[in-house]
């Protein structure tokens, strides 16, 4: 439904662009059909011309012989009715139909909205300005692409409905200079109305309180249309707002977010840049203890932080086995919901999820026993794997794993499913299941300068942390965030491991028993 936040995974754009070539093919089709009418009516009215001629030299002479005099009164009493049938029979019917079936798996507005979203996402998390972003700017590199008009304007619109007036003021601009130079950047048939533009860029104004200039914009437009009631009445009220203010109150010029302005978001945007300072004194090893298979087959481990305690085991997944799981996912994504409610409304994850069945096959019955190597937990208890693909700036906000009884998220559904039958999600294992060009670490923010982590995504590689403190009660260090996804289509696999069946695998009171290398 149209009101739902959804966002199209990355993955997920790909059979779109198949689609745009089935829709160009069809526009095409009609060109066609459109160039046979055409050649009809061409051809036709030559032979009609030519017979017309003949008669016109010596139009007694023609009518005279019976047989010209029939033809001519025939072709006037039938063939110019059958000429408006002709004329009103419309050409692509038939492409029109095919168009409407497509019109409905299109990409929707909120599907727009989330895409818009997620590039303000990238800005914010990344430090980066608009104004780079549309030129292809993306953090480290430079990309040969960038907006057009029409995409511009779309940015600038999400901007103005989400109260970001400053931020779409620069946009707007550059979209009515663009369409004065070039009218039609589409062709007409998509044109962008100049007075749309300015009723929008002259609210932006005014909204930022910048009455001069929504004045001199609002000139612009009642020069197009001087009798237009929205700009007149937006004339007064600037006037009328501008006497109001007083004028010592300087608004400030600049686009810039609002809000978020505590640690954990600070830190959050050094770990996701990756300019955070690493603790170093870290250390790789062989992990060949944690069960018997290991001495056979140790796996490469790489300590991250200790506490929380974080490593991140590599190459513990094939390509083959990749590529495997993420097409048991086709065409199955649906999008990732969280714990709680409102979180969804506001887009916290950004993401489709499909969730891939315990001992589904070969495969999944694998990672499981490999798992329970990597972690030394049972697994009998685990929850389903989950498959995430990230959208365009696809995000998870910050969040714990855990549930906590006490927690406020802790609703119906999951006290019964924690505390009676699985109990807590003691550890977290979560799978790379690409690489991802920029952006897309998981980074523990921390709550402390020197707990703060970035683990990068590499396909193959997991990383592991325990989200409960050794008495089963939650710890908030594992606080935890996806960084937006700048360039890329991330992919990751999550085992959550729950607390029942641990009860010999990790009895209280033991601290992290079989990851510490001893
Ligand atoms: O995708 C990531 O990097 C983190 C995912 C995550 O935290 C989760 O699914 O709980
Ligand atoms: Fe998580």
């Amino acid at each position: 439904t149209s009101d739902k936040k959804t966002s199209l995974s990355v993955a997920s754009l790909v059979p779109l662009l198949e689609m745009e070539r089935q829709l160009i093919n069809n526009l095409e089709e009609y060109t066609i059909d459109l160039k046979q009418k055409l050649q009809i009516l061409e051809s036709q009215i030559a032979a009609m011309r030519a017979e017309n001629e003949k008669g016109y030299a010596d139009p007694l002479a023609y009518v005279s012989n019976p047989l010209n005099g029939l033809s001519l009164i025939r072709r006037l009493n039938q063939d110019w009715v059958m000429w408006r049938k002709f004329m009103q029979k419309p050409v692509g019917v038939l492409q029109m139909r095919t168009l409407d079936l497509w019109l409905k798996k299109l990409p929707t507005n909120m599907d727009l909205y989330s895409a818009c979203a997620g590039i303000i996402r990238i800005r914010d998390y990344y430090d980066l300005k608009l104004s780079d972003i549309i030129r292809g700017n993306l953090f480290r590199f430079k990309y040969n692409v960038s907006m057009s008009v029409p995409d511009l304007y779309a940015m600038g619109q999400h901007l103005f409905e989400n109260d970001q007036f400053l931020c779409a003021i620069p946009l707007l601009q550059d979209v009515l200079q663009r369409i004065r130079e070039e009218p039609f950047p589409m062709g007409p048939q998509l044109n962008i109305e100049e007075l749309d533009v300015i009723k929008l860029l002259v609210q932006s104004y005014v909204q930022s309180q910048q009455y001069l200039q929504a004045l001199s914009i609002l000139e612009e437009g009642l020069e197009l249309s001087s009798s237009d009631a929205f700009l007149i009445r937006e004339k007064e009220n600037a006037l009328r707002l501008m006497k109001e203010t007083p004028t010592k109150e300087k608004p400030t010029k600049k686009c810039t977010i609002v809000n978020k302005k505590h640690d954990i978001w600070k830190n959050t945007k050094e770990c996701c840049k990756g300019t955070y300072k690493s603790n170093n004194r870290l250390m790789c090893y062989y992990n060949s203890s944690t069960t018997p298979f290991l001495r056979i087959a140790p796996f490469k481990t790489e300590q991250i932080g200790l506490d929380p305690y974080v490593v991140v085991f590599h190459d513990v997944l094939s390509p083959r086995e990749i590529s495997k799981l993420i097409s048991l996912t086709d065409r199955k994504l649906v999008q990732a919901v969280t714990v709680n409610k409102k979180s969804f409304k506001e887009m916290v994850r950004t993401a489709k999820a499909h969730w891939v069945y315990r001992g589904y096959q070969e495969l999944t019955k694998r990672i499981y026993r490999r798992i329970h190597d990597m972690s030394g937990f049972e697994l009998a208890d685990a929850e389903n794997f989950q498959i995430v693909n990230y959208g365009i700036g696809g995000h998870y906000g910050e969040h714990k794993d855990y549930f906590n009884a006490s927690s406020s998220f802790f609703t119906g559904y999951h006290r019964s499913q924690t505390k009676k039958y699985l109990g807590d999600r003691i550890a977290t294992v979560l799978f790379y299941l690409s690489d991802v060009e920029q952006g897309g670490a998981t980074v523990f923010p921390g709550i402390s300068a020197d707990s703060a982590y970035t683990v990068y995504p590499r396909a193959g590689t997991a990383a592991m942390w325990y989200n409960l403190h050794t008495d089963g009660l939650g710890d908030p260090t594992t606080l935890h965030v996806a960084c937006p996804v700048i360039v890329g289509s991330k992919w990751v696999m999550t085992q959550w491991i729950r607390e029942r069946s641990q009860i010999f695998a990790r009895p209280c009171l033991e601290p992290s028993p079989s990851l510490n290398p001893s």
